[in-house]
């Protein structure tokens, strides 16, 4: 079966067409700047909006697209509303538009791209796969915040988490790999790329992650914050920052971007290694925070199998993540330097030979989850 996966960002349109069976990609691309103009007001994009953006991926796919069985679309929030992927239909555009607000820079894009994909490919099941899905099993203790519980339950405030596809799909490979079940395995994935995320997984179950209400909490992001004392927002609005500006700062303006001033990773660790000293505390920030993290993780687990990293840093920065797991040897956290080095694209472990904890390095494929799991629903 051949799903063709459809991933919306705010300016970005990703696409893939898979072969389930052969996990083959037919066919991939991208649409960038979206909506964009320049400063005469004239397009300056791949296309004006996500539905001029559809239709231009369609003329692309050409005689391909008569080949398309179902469409999957990555939805990064589902609220408390969907723990599993969901065929689309009016009603269910109706509850992600209804959390759209906790997901600001993803939801509405996400939807946009649902509803141009089913006006120009009318004759085939859609599929929604959520970010939050995956962490719906997370206990009480792990998903409520201490506040008010009547105001959480009237607003929905609590812990979602996000990532989700990426994390189940790294787990199952880690387990692979590791030649264990899944269900006995104690897991920290570690998912580090422009967005970033850890979640603590026992046999399989996410109990605890890092993202939050939104996909704002956690770890040092491109361009979020992550983790701040929330008495910092009141202290910001009343200082005078609008809602919509402490808005852009905390998810457009801060993280690395607001550190060290480039979000992106590989500017800010060759600016650190030619001696900018705002570059090299964003970095001493940033993997302070992820020890924070494998640290509370390993206590609320119980024990540790293996830290597992993927995305953009995590497979392909050995540097950074040496850096990340520096101090935890007593934890029984290692890695061997060989290994961590290996320009290998594998699957693979990167902790020395009788590790009491493995270290991992496992490429994540959200596409590829996302055509397995509206492949098994239409099936
Ligand atoms: N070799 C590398 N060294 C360090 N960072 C890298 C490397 N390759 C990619 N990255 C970083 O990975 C991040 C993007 O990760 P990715 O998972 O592709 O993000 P997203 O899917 O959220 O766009 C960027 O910060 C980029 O700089
Ligand atoms: C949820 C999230 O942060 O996604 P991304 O990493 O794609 O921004
Ligand atoms: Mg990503």
């Amino acid at each position: 079966m051949r799903v063709f996966v459809v991933n919306s960002g705010s300016s970005s349109i990703k696409y893939q067409l898979i072969d389930v069976a052969s996990e083959q990609v037919v066919l991939a691309g991208m649409l960038e700047r979206i909506g964009q103009r320049d400063t005469d007001g004239q397009p300056a994009g791949d296309a004006a909006d996500h539905t001029a953006g559809m239709m231009l991926v369609l003329e692309r796919l050409g005689a391909e697209a008569g080949t398309i069985a179902a469409v999957g679309h990555r939805v990064v929030h589902g609220g408390d509303v969907f723990t599993a992927p969901v065929v689309i239909d009016a009603e269910v555009e109706a509850s992600i538009q209804a959390v759209s607000a906790l997901a600001p820079l993803h939801n509405p894009a996400n939807l946009a791209g649902i509803r141009a994909a089913r006006a120009a490919l009318p004759g085939v099941p859609h599929v929604a796969v959520f970010d939050t899905a995956f962490h719906q099993t997370m206990p009480p203790a792990a998903a409520i915040y201490a506040i008010d519980r009547a105001v959480a339950a009237e607003h929905g405030v609590r812990r979602y988490g996000f990532h989700g596809t990426s994390h189940q799909f790294v787990a199952v490979r880690a387990a692979a790999l590791l030649g264990r079940p899944l269900a006995e395995l104690k897991l920290i994935v570690l998912h580090l790329g422009n967005g970033a995320s850890a979640t603590a997984i026992d046999g399989g179950r996410s109990i605890d992650t890092s993202m939050g209400l939104t996909p704002l909490a956690g770890l040092v992001m491109g361009t979020r914050s992550g983790d701040l004392d929330p008495g910092a927002l009141l202290h910001l609005l009343r200082s005078g920052l609008s809602i919509d500006e402490l808005d852009r700062l905390l998810n457009s303006r801060s993280g690395l971007l607001g550190l060290a001033g480039s979000s992106d990773m590989r500017d800010v660790r060759a600016a650190a290694e030619s001696g900018d000293a705002d570059a090299e505390r964003a970095l001493a920030v940033w993997a302070h925070r992820i020890r924070h993290y494998v640290g509370a993780y390993l206590a609320q687990l119980g024990g540790l199998d293996a830290v597992v990293f993927t995305a953009g840093v995590g497979e392909n920065a050995p540097a950074l993540r040496a850096r990340a797991l520096a101090g935890l040897e007593h934890l029984g956290l290692a890695l061997d330097a060989a290994r961590n080095e290996s320009p290998s694209r594998d699957a693979r472990v990167i902790s020395p030979e009788g590790s009491r904890v493995a270290v991992l390095v496992v490429p994540t494929n959200e596409e590829l989850a996302i055509a397995q799991a509206a492949a098994a629903l239409v099936a």
